[in-house]
């Protein structure tokens, strides 16, 4: 599905093109999706992000006039498949929790996996040794999986069955900096980025391609289309267009050069001259989006992983005899602990035309009368099990011993690695079992190198300032051999004379500083219910060597959500805090000092508002007792929905106007409960980890 930012720059550009202010400069476009399918793909981005990236969350959106296709014209022939395809892509399938219980003439009876994968290939492509030699017409069929490492598996498996001589093309593969060729020459062939074609290709005659890019999309070569090879020449294919309007024309391919996606997480520039091609016995269940397949068979080495995969892959048959599929043997990941219903949904409310309701409109979300939104705010969601996931750079520079803690029941252990990143900004990363003894014990013997660490899919707590910690999907790699590791390296020697004045401190002794400076920023933390800022000691000492350093504050506050569902209370640090309240934490701390009253002025600024967040939960123990905690890790103000005497009222001068700030309107204070902002008062000390300028010691 096109993201709505291409959507929006055709806008644009046909605005300018016919110098007319007026949607799509005044031309007539039709678009044509389903919102069952897949969403488009934002690379490494979160449920969030890919939702942000649809159309329907586009301001163009309101704009369209909507018509719906009810007929599946591809299954025609077999209305019943039709049905069990539109209560699949509707959610309203066999819902066995998350799982989807499919019918059971379509799936591969149990076995091993690799028999499963035999009996499915033989389904497809059945005696492929002996056929399909001289009949690639009959082949339009293929083996859709989700990941593009098990379709070069199969491809790979197919194309030794296959009959004929082999055909290899080896790339010629470069760096963008001609000084980096003689390094990363190795490295580079080893790489097949997404949508890139493989360093070796491996033909053989009448083997099936599919085309990489749009070579010449008025002669029918697209990216996706599909081929039969026909002849090899030392710099051109010769092929078949297989499928589709332009089936049996011949057609030239030649070498082009091509570069990774933006976004693909490659630190080296490269560009790869290769034919724009790769195998299709197997292909992605995003590259089948718009095929339509005699036979498919799924393969699901691991379970789908985004919305509509499903969907798309079973659609691309004309009738439900036409599928097989080997179902996942792998245990889903364990979910994260339920959040309670007032989390466990997600509402995107099409404007106008659909009201609100499931993710995909449905015939009844037509009329918007019946589906009123449960919010006035024109797009409030929350994301249950939504987890910051992030990759981490970093250079290490302490390994802490191994920890053994309570989890539950359960014993575990972990170990906390301190690391500076990117930005010099000390983190800690939490490494828990049974990552911080195997990459742990590794880092640990090489501290004193500086190594480098590359921690992907952790997640970015915001608890005691910034840490990182592991997630059984994580990974950590050590001295990767890319170039801006290397580079960061380099920059980062970390000598302790640098350290010192990378993080801005004066008098550091010793590595320990920083260690017992995170240190004392848990304790400060966890004794930090201050009843009143006068009393803060604003100066931390390093227990080591006495100095003493003023801390960077951190406000931190308990605000209460209510979505219309239901009310959870949910804490929420700087910066996301700042988005809500008009006081910076140096601020906060002024006002407290002259002993002004700054609970009205935030009070009066979150109460009501509409939000979208990002609400994590947590398990922590409280009184022996365990107990479920919620923490923002991401805030966005959409419109307010006030009139106007009731708007915040935020002073022009900050300090010095909080004491004629005007109290909610009695209307506002009678129709919204009062957020919880009582207990907005821990202002937190930290030397680290925050986007704020450190304050040097004194
Ligand atoms: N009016 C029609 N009459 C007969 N067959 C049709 C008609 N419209 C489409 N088809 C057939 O249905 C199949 C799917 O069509 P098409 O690829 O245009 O649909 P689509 O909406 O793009 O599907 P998808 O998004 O699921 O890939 C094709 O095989 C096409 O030939």
């Amino acid at each position: 599905m096109a993201k709505r930012s291409a959507i929006e720059a055709l806008d644009d550009l046909l605005r300018d093109l016919m110098e007319k202010d007026e949607l799509f400069g005044g031309k007539v476009i039709v678009l044509g999706g389903d919102f069952r399918q897949t969403l488009p793909v934002v690379p490494n981005g979160s449920k969030h992000d890919t939702i942000a990236a649809c159309l329907t969350n586009s301001y163009l959106w309101q704009k369209f006039h909507l018509l719906q296709l009810d007929e599946n014209m591809r299954a025609l022939l077999d209305p019943i498949f039709t049905d069990f395809l539109l209560r699949l892509g509707d959610g309203n399938e066999n819902l066995d929790e998350d799982d989807v219980t499919l019918p059971k003439q379509i799936v591969i009876e149990e076995s091993e996996e690799s028999e499963g994968l035999h009996t499915l290939i033989e389904y497809v492509y059945p005696n492929i040794s002996q056929h399909y030699t001289t009949i690639p017409s009959s082949m339009n069929r293929a083996i859709l999986t989700t990941k593009n490492t098990f379709v070069d598996q199969i491809n790979e498996i197919l194309i030794q069955k296959f009959q004929g001589e082999v055909k290899e093309y080896v790339s010629f593969d470069e760096t963008l900096d001609p000084n980096d060729q003689g390094h990363y020459e190795d490295l580079l062939h080893s790489l097949t980025p997404n949508g890139m074609p493989p360093h070796r290709l491996i033909l053989k005659k009448n083997a099936p391609i599919i085309l990489l890019r749009n070579m010449n999309p008025i002669e029918g070569l697209c990216n996706g289309t599909r081929l039969f090879c026909k002849n090899f020449n030392r710099n051109v294919i010769r092929a078949e267009i297989a499928f589709g309007d332009y089936a049996g024309k011949e057609v030239f391919i030649h070498r082009i050069p091509l570069q990774p996606a933006t976004g693909e997480g490659y630190t080296v520039p490269f560009k790869r001259t290769q034919f724009p091609v790769k195998l299709c016995f197997a292909m992605t269940i995003n590259k089948a989006q718009g095929q339509t397949l005699d036979i498919v068979g799924i393969y699901l080495k691991e379970p789908i992983f985004s919305h509509g995969q499903l969907y798309v892959a079973l659609s691309r048959a004309r009738r439900i005899e036409s599928v097989k599929v080997e179902p996942s043997t792998v245990e889903p990941e364990p979910k994260e602990p339920a959040h309670g219903s007032v989390l466990n949904f997600i509402q995107l409310w099409f404007p106008k035309k659909f009201g609100s309701g499931q993710f995909q409109p449905d015939k009844h979300s037509l009329n918007p009368s019946k589906n009123k939104p449960h919010h006035p705010s024109h797009a409030n969601f929350t994301l249950p099990h939504l987890v910051n996931y992030t990759n981490v750079r970093g250079v290490v520079i302490k390994c802490l011993p191994i920890q053994h803690v309570k989890k539950g029941s359960e014993t575990t252990s972990k170990r906390d690695v301190i690391i500076v990143n990117e930005e010099k900004k000390l983190l800690i990363l939490t490494l828990w079992n049974p990552i911080d003894e195997i990459e742990g014990n590794a880092l640990d013997k090489i501290t004193n190198t500086g190594p480098l660490v590359f921690a992907m899919r952790v997640k970015m707590t915001t608890f005691y300032g910034q840490s990182i910690t592991t997630s059984p999907r994580s990974a950590i790699l050590i001295n990767p051999p890319v170039k801006d590791d290397l580079k960061l390296q380099t920059g980062t020697q970390l000598t302790k004379q640098k350290l010192k004045y990378s993080f801005g401190m004066k008098h550091t002794r010793t590595l320990r500083f920083c260690c017992h400076l995170l240190k004392q920023r848990h304790t400060s933390n966890r004794q930090g219910n201050y009843k009143d800022e006068k009393y803060i000691n604003w100066n931390i000492k390093c227990p080591l060597c006495k100095e003493k350093s003023e801390v960077q504050i951190i406000s931190r506050a308990i605000i209460e959500i209510n979505d219309g569902t239901g009310t959870i209370a949910a804490s929420i640090s700087s910066p996301e805090i700042e988005k809500l309240i008009p006081l910076n934490p140096s601020e906060i701390k002024d006002v407290a000092k002259s002993e002004k009253n700054v609970h009205d002025v935030i009070a009066s600024s979150v109460q009501g508002l509409s939000v979208v967040t990002f609400v994590r939960s947590y398990l922590t123990w409280n009184q022996q007792q365990q107990i479920n905690r919620f923490v923002i890790v991401k805030l966005h103000k959409v419109q307010e929905h006030y009139t106007k005497e009731q708007q915040i009222l935020i002073p022009s001068t900050k300090s010095e106007n909080l004491s004629t700030t005007k109290p909610a309107s009695p209307k506002q204070t009678q129709k919204r409960p009062q957020p919880d902002v009582g207990k907005t008062k821990v202002i937190e000390s930290s030397s680290a980890g925050t986007s704020r300028p450190t304050k040097r010691m004194k």
